[in-house]
């Protein structure tokens, strides 16, 4: 999947932008508060209809503006004429998406024809922050590779609802409990399976990339888990939970609290690497996802690169460069130097560098 065409539309300092002719990889130079990362932005706009900056969209308008528009030609084999994708955001909370020029109702709608991976100076969170993160990390792979995932989680999420609003209610609800019960150890049980399975080849990926990018973090371990103790299954694990379940309101075990755990030589990955270490290792995750769903789905996700060189040496941004640049995705990146990218890049990427200026955007030519 590839990005024609975009424009945009009062995003931050990008009042009015007009783009087109991509190459593979698409760097975007230009100095501090220029419009590069508002043009990522952007394009994480137009794939999942939120911004990865801000869920306040009073901070992603520009000033003075009521609302913003991304508008994008999302191309692929079967589609080389491309889909027209387009998302309004606007300051009273109004969001409208339009896939192919029609209205759809939800983001699960949209996603699927633009999936985007960013890779930012936050990234290193994917590893120190909370469990959340990485569950997303986890659902982002099985969503995009697996069609059967979405409506289980969905079911999941509603059985869990209301699971806790009868526990939460006491003793009265016992039948309707053992109901509830029932149904979410089903589809607890199959969002595992498919995890797992995903887990299970996103692994050997993992460490394949992290072998070229740092060989000296041989060491490292990825562990999948599922939420509840592994001896048992999803059932038997909610029964063994019903009385603190009960006591306290909630339902303790299942998907909802699955994790990956990242560690090296037996120590926590996020207490023991360095932020570029641990950079590389979010890179590394987030590619092997990007080649994973290009082997399942043949489609590949566009990368958004935010200020690579910020926690990586020159040689770590080459490493990581020749690996985007060998997946065929396309990339949008950035840095503040023509410089600081021009030459990372292995001989025969397709490359195009634009110049950003005052949230203006030039092409820049050979
Ligand atoms: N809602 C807004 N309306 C207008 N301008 C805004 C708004 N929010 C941010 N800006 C401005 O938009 C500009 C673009 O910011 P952006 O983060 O895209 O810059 P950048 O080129 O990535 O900078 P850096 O290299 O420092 O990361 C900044 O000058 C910022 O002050």
């Amino acid at each position: 999947m590839a990005i024609s065409q975009l424009q945009i539309h009062n995003i931050r300092n990008l009042r009015q932008v007009s783009l087109h002719q991509f190459s593979n990889i698409n760097i975007f130079f230009g100095a501090n508060g220029s419009g590069k990362t508002s043009i990522l932005e952007a394009i994480h706009l137009l794939g999942m209809a939120r911004s990865f900056r801000s869920g306040n969209t009073r901070t992603l308008v520009t000033h003075g503006e009521t609302q913003c528009t991304v508008y994008g030609v999302s191309t692929t084999d079967s589609k080389p004429g491309g889909i027209p994708l387009a998302i309004q955001r606007s300051l009273n909370g109004d969001v409208l998406i339009k896939v192919g020029g029609q209205v759809v109702r939800t983001t699960a709608e949209l996603v699927e024809y633009l999936p985007v991976q960013l890779l930012d100076a936050t990234s290193f969170e994917l590893l120190s922050g909370p469990p959340g993160a990485r569950r997303q990390f986890l659902n982002w792979g099985v969503f995009h590779v697996e069609q059967r995932f979405f409506p289980v989680w969905q079911r999941f999420q509603r059985c869990i609802k209301q699971r806790n609003k009868v526990l939460r209610h006491g003793k009265l609800g016992d039948a309707e409990l053992a109901v509830w019960t029932r149904e979410l150890a089903l589809a607890g049980e199959e969002i595992h399976q498919y995890r797992l399975m995903y887990f299970e080849a996103l692994a050997p990926l993992f460490r394949e990339i992290m072998r070229g990018l740092a060989p000296s973090l041989a060491g490292l371990e990825l562990r999948y888990r599922r939420g509840w103790d592994k001896s048992l299954d999803y059932n038997e694990a909610l029964r063994a939970s019903s009385q603190v379940d009960r006591e306290q309101g909630y339902t303790h075990a299942g998907p909802q609290r699955a994790d990956i755990k990242v560690s090296i030589d037996g120590f926590s990955a996020a207490d023991t690497l360095s932020r570029g270490q641990q950079k590389l290792v979010v890179c590394a995750l987030k590619l092997a996802q990007g080649q994973l769903m290009t082997e399942h789905q043949r489609r590949s996700c566009t990368y958004l690169v935010d200020d690579l060189p910020s926690e990586l040496d020159a040689l770590h941004c080459r490493l990581v460069c020749d690996v985007l640049a060998e997946m065929g995705s396309q990339v949008f990146i950035t840095c503040v130097a023509r410089a600081d990218l021009a030459n990372m890049w292995p001989e025969g990427a397709k490359t195009q560098v634009f110049h950003v200026e005052h949230g203006q955007i030039s092409k820049v030519a050979g």
